[in-house]
């Protein structure tokens, strides 16, 4: 099955679990394209949409799905994003499309993030997808420094700015043993606004080949 097919599997899977009447979480990237072309079917059932980005919003309100401020809808039930990288306990390396921070902060305020992936980015260790950091543009050095600091290997994506007006610092070489602590870690450094590791709050299902794998334990 070709990539693409393989996103559209993902995302009709979780078109599932979009509950009657609710305002749906919508993540960023060409999975998530998939998931909002199926929310278009049932638009008469939900109420709306939050969106992680001005990409997402722009495709959510061309299919006339109303997209509300996160702030006006309170706590979600539902949120549905891709990924870049997914490790066997659900946590993942996001950014890939600059939009990791309003990712995070919905995620965060929901109560279930189903993540959809193709087979390709399953992975044994995060960490050979560059890790994305989004930054203060003032701070971009200064960031840049104190990762250099910690072994990794720091790329500006020259050009890129997010939809929240910064810039983001690609890491290089790391091969990430505990995603929880190098996610906390980095959010210590003085100018980092979000960083793509989703350890601390990994996916509550992520949906491959069509199935539903729940969260596993680390033991
Ligand atoms: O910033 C972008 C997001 O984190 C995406 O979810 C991630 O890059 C995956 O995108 P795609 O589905 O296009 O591979």
């Amino acid at each position: 099955m070709s990539r693409d097919a393989q996103k559209k599997l993902a995302a009709e899977k979780a078109l599932e679990f979009v509950e009657d009447g609710s305002v749906v979480g919508v993540g960023t990237g060409s999975t998530v394209a998939f998931f909002i072309d199926g929310l278009a079917r049932m638009k008469s059932r939900i109420e709306g949409a939050v969106s992680s980005s001005e990409q997402s919003t722009r495709q959510l309100q061309s299919h006339g799905i109303p997209v509300f401020d996160l702030n006006a809808v309170g706590p979600l039930k539902l949120y549905v994003d891709g990924a870049d990288e997914c490790d066997p306990y659900n946590r993942l390396i996001k950014g890939g499309g600059a939009a990791l921070t309003r990712e995070k902060i919905i995620a965060a305020a929901s109560d279930r993030f189903i993540c959809i992936i193709d087979e390709a980015k399953q992975v044994e260790l995060l960490g050979k997808f560059p890790l994305p950091v989004e930054v203060i543009p003032m701070a971009r050095s200064h960031v840049a420094r104190a990762i250099a600091d910690m072994d990794g290997l720091p790329v500006w994506r020259e050009g890129v700015v997010t939809d929240n007006g910064n810039w983001i610092l690609d890491v290089h070489n790391w091969r990430i043993q505990d995603p929880v602590g190098l996610e906390a870690k980095l959010n210590q450094i003085v100018g980092v606004v979000a960083n793509g590791l989703f350890a601390a709050r990994p996916a509550d299902e992520v949906v491959i080949n069509g199935q539903l794998r729940p969260l596993r334990k680390l033991t």
